[in-house]
């Protein structure tokens, strides 16, 4: 099976929430509720992509030396395998706004889990609750 390689980011705010942005209509997985980003095209280094991702979807600008490494979700859909590091970043320029027709909340770590996310994002939500 592939392996389809994708960058996200727990973007988090001064009041420690996390953003979350609902997959729009028409995409695979559209109305759950995901980490920024998207995936690693060939030659790019997994923080490029999601500089380029963070200002394609949300308009928003920041630096690699920004992403800190927390954690990653390896998960196994029907047609592909997902390998997808996720960064935490606090630090960015701009206001976070809707680019690609996708609803955006700022989420508190213990409420994450009222939101249905895809499968492979769901070993992740103790590790933020945790460490955030
Ligand atoms: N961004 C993101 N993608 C996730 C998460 N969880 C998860 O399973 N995925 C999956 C959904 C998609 O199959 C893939 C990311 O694809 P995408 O559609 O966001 O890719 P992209 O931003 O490059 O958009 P596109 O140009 O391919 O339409 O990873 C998550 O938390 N964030
Ligand atoms: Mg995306």
């Amino acid at each position: 099976m592939k392996t389809v390689l994708v960058s996200a980011v727990a973007l988090v705010d001064v009041d420690g929430r996390v953003l979350l942005a609902q997959r729009p209509e028409g995409k695979a997985m559209a109305g759950l509720w995901e980490f920024p980003g998207g995936k690693i095209e060939p030659g790019e280094t997994p923080e490029a992509a999601l500089i380029r991702e963070l200002e394609e979807e949300l308009g928003i600008n920041t630096w690699a030396s920004c992403l800190a490494p927390l954690t990653f979700a390896s998960h196994s859909y029907e047609s592909f395998h997902l390998l997808m590091p996720l960064f935490i970043c606090r630090k960015w320029e701009g206001v976070p706004s809707s680019k690609e027709g996708q609803t955006l909340r700022w989420v508190r770590p213990q409420n994450l889990r009222d939101y249905k996310m895809p499968a492979a994002d769901i070993p992740l939500i103790p590790i933020i609750r945790d460490w955030i």
